[in-house]
C-alpha cells in the first residue's frame, strides 16, 4: 500500500470545544483535484478524551482512596476491627507488684473481656513498691522486669496504642507523701521509656475506696451480675496486707465519703466503699506486737524483773528469732533483747480478743452514726458478700469448704495455736517462719474481723471466701480495667469520637462486602458505559464551507 504523504500542519482552533491541534493528513491515493474535502482526522477529541480519562482517573483515585481509608481503619493499630486491643495495669501492693496484661474486642461499640489464654496475663515480683522508701531508684529494676513481661505478650506494633497504668495501694499509703513522690517519679520515668502509651498521671496512689470499688466491679462482672439488678449483686470483704476492703451496695443513708456511684451499662450503683488503712492482715499483726510491747511498759515492772512479752498469738515453742524480727515493725525490732523475753502464748481465745481490741482502736474517736473497724462509718451489712484475699489464704490452708467455713475457722485456729511449733513445723516444711507463724493471727483476725466486729453470723450462708469466680481472678485491677475501658469506649460511642466507618463495618463483614464491593462495581461500570458512550467521532473540515462538520463513525 502506498504510503500516504502525511503533511502535518497546526491549526489552532478558535472553536472552544475543539481541540487546537489538528492534523491534516491528505492521503497520497487522493487527486489533487479531490482535495474539496480533505478528511481531517484528528485525535479523538481530546477534551471528551480528557473528561474520560478525568472520569477514569477521579472514579479509579476515589476507590483506592476508599480503599485505602478502609484499610486504616480495618487494619491500622488499635482500630483493627476484630482485632485484639490491649491494655496494661500493674497493682502496686504492699507485698510485693503485680503487672497485668489484657487483651479485649471492641464488638457493636462495647468492650468484650476474657480473662483467659492469650487475653490475659500476669506476673507478681517481691518485694512491694514501699519496700523502696530508702532507695526509691531500686523500685525501677522490677518495674522493668515487669514492662519487659508485658511487651512479650503485646504485639510490638500497637504499643503505642495499648495504655499503662500504675496503680499502688495500702504500702504506698502509708509512706509519707514525698517518700510515695520519689517513687512515683522513678515508675514514670521506666512507663515512659516502656514503648507503650503513657501519662504521667496514670502512675499514682489510688483512693482506697477506688481500691474497694473495682474489687466489686471484677467480683460481679465474674459472677455475672455487673449491669443487673443493684440488689442482686454481691458485695466484697477484701483483707490485703496493708489494708482491708469493704465494697457493697447499700441505700442506707451515708457520709459522702464513704458513698460512690458508678454506671455500669445503663445501670448506676449506690455503693459504700471504704478502704481500712492499718487493718490489712499484716499490718494488724505488726500492732499486736506493738501493743503487747506498749502494753508491758504501762505494767509496773521493777526495773530488775526481766520483761517477758506473751504473745497468744503464738504457737507455744516458737521463739522469736531474727528473722522474724526482721517482719517486726521498727518500735520492736528495736526494742533491745525483744527476742530473749518473747514468750509464745498459743491461746486462740484470746489472740481472738488481741485482735478486737486492734479491731477497735480508734473507736472512741467515731463521729458517725455507727463505727465497726476503728474510727470509720460502717452501714450494716446487706447480702450476699465475698472474702478475698487473705479470707482464702487462710481458709485454704486449713482446707476449709464453703460450708460454715467461718464456725470452722474458729476450732482450726484453736487447734492451730494450740498445737506445738515444732510439730507445726514438720507439717508444713515449705513455709517460712514467719508465714507458718501468722496462720494463727490470722484464723483469729479473721473471725474477730467479720463476726465480732462487721456482725456476720458464724453460720452466715451469704458470705463465701474466694480469689476468683470461674476462671477470673478476683483481682481489683481487673476491676479498674474493665471500668476504664467501658468507660472510654462508651465516651467515644458518646461523642462519636469513633469513626463513623468503624460503627459501618463493627463486626458486620456483610457491609464490608457491600461497601468495598459497590465502588469496584461502579468504576468499572462507569469504566464500560464511558467506553461504550464514547463516540467514535470524526472531525471533517469542509473546505467549500470553511467549517468543520462533526459526524459519528458507526
Ligand atoms: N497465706 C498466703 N497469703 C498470701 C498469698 N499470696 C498473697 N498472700 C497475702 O494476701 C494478701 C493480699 O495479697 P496481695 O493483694 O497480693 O497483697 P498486696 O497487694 O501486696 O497487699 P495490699 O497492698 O494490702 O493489698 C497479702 O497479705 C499477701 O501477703 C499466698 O499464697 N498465701
Ligand atoms: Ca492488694
Amino acid at each position: 500500500m502506498r504510503r500516504s504523504h502525511a503533511r502535518y500542519r497546526v491549526k489552532s482552533s478558535t472553536k472552544s470545544d475543539m481541540d487546537p491541534i489538528k492534523f491534516q493528513i491528505r492521503s497520497g491515493n487522493h487527486r489533487a483535484s479531490s482535495c474539496s474535502s480533505t478528511y481531517t482526522f484528528t485525535k479523538p477529541n481530546s477534551k471528551h478524551a480528557k473528561s474520560n480519562l478525568m472520569l477514569t482517573v477521579a472514579s479509579t483515585s476515589v476507590l483506592l482512596g476508599f480503599l485505602f481509608l478502609c484499610y486504616s481503619i480495618l487494619f491500622s493499630g488499635g482500630n483493627r476491627l476484630g482485632s485484639l486491643r490491649y491494655s496494661v495495669v500493674i497493682d502496686g501492693g504492699s507485698t510485693g507488684t503485680r503487672i497485668h496484661v489484657f487483651g479485649y474486642r471492641v464488638e457493636s461499640g462495647k468492650p468484650v473481656f476474657e480473662f483467659r489464654g492469650a487475653n490475659y496475663a500476669s506476673l507478681k515480683l517481691h518485694p512491694g513498691l514501699s519496700a523502696f522508701a530508702d532507695d526509691p531508684d531500686g523500685a525501677s529494676v522490677s518495674l522493668t522486669e515487669l514492662v519487659e513481661f508485658a511487651k512479650g505478650k503485646v504485639p510490638k506494633g500497637v504499643w503505642m496504642e495499648t495504655e499503662v497504668r500504675l496503680m499502688a495501694t495500702a504500702g504506698m499509703r502509708l509512706l509519707e507523701l514525698p517518700v510515695q513522690e520519689k517513687i512515683l517519679r522513678v515508675t514514670r520515668r521506666v512507663l515512659k521509656s516502656s514503648g507503650f502509651l503513657f501519662r504521667d498521671e496514670w502512675a499514682s496512689v489510688i483512693s482506697g475506696s477506688d481500691e474497694g470499688v473495682y474489687a466489686w466491679v471484677v467480683a460481679n462482672f465474674a459472677l455475672g451480675s455487673l449491669g443487673g439488678d443493684p440488689l442482686k449483686t454481691t458485695g466484697i470483704v477484701e483483707l490485703g496486707g496493708a489494708s482491708a476492703q469493704v465494697t457493697f451496695v447499700s441505700n442506707e443513708p451515708m457520709p459522702a465519703e464513704f458513698s460512690r456511684t458508678i454506671s455500669f451499662g445503663n445501670v448506676s450503683y449506690n455503693l459504700y466503699s471504704h478502704s481500712f488503712l492499718h487493718f490489712g492482715q499484716n499490718a494488724a499483726h505488726d500492732k499486736l506486737w506493738g501493743s503487747l510491747l506498749s502494753r508491758d511498759h504501762k505494767s509496773a515492772v521493777e526495773p530488775t524483773r526481766k520483761r517477758i512479752f506473751t504473745d497468744p498469738c503464738a504457737p507455744k515453742g516458737y521463739s522469736l528469732d531474727t528473722n522474724t524480727q526482721k517482719h517486726l515493725s521498727g518500735l520492736l525490732a528495736l526494742e533491745s533483747g525483744f527476742s530473749d523475753s518473747f514468750h509464745a502464748g498459743g491461746n486462740y481465745s484470746e489472740c481472738r480478743s488481741a485482735a478486737l481490741t486492734i479491731l477497735q482502736e480508734g473507736n472512741e474517736k467515731c463521729s458517725y452514726q455507727h463505727c465497726s473497724i476503728g474510727s470509720a462509718f460502717t452501714p450494716k451489712l446487706r447480702g450476699r458478700f465475698l472474702a478475698t484475699e487473705n479470707f482464702f489464704h487462710t481458709s485454704k490452708f486449713f482446707g476449709l469448704g464453703e460450708k460454715a467455713w467461718l464456725s470452722n475457722m474458729i476450732s482450726a485456729g484453736e487447734r492451730f495455736c494450740g498445737e506445738d511449733w515444732s510439730k507445726l513445723r514438720v507439717k508444713d516444711p515449705s513455709l517460712r517462719d514467719e508465714d507458718l507463724l501468722r496462720y494463727c493471727f490470722s484464723s483469729a483476725y479473721i473471725v474477730s474481723l467479720l463476726h465480732d466486729t462487721l456482725g456476720i453470723p458464724l453460720d452466715d450462708e451469704r458470705i463465701g471466701f474466694a480469689i476468683q469466680a470461674g476462671d477470673i481472678p478476683l483481682d481489683w485491677a481487673l476491676g479498674a480495667f474493665i471500668l476504664q475501658t467501658a468507660t472510654e469506649t462508651s465516651q467515644h460511642a458518646a461523642i462519636g469520637n469513633h469513626h463513623w466507618f468503624y460503627d459501618l463495618f463493627s463486626n458486620d463483614s456483610k457491609t464490608l462486602r457491600y461497601v468495598i464491593g459497590i465502588p469496584i462495581l461502579l468504576t468499572v461500570l462507569v469504566y464500560l458505559v464511558s467506553k461504550w458512550r464514547k463516540p467514535k467521532l470524526k472531525t471533517i473540515y469542509d473546505l467549500e464551507k470553511g467549517r468543520y462538520i462533526v459526524t459519528r463513525i458507526r
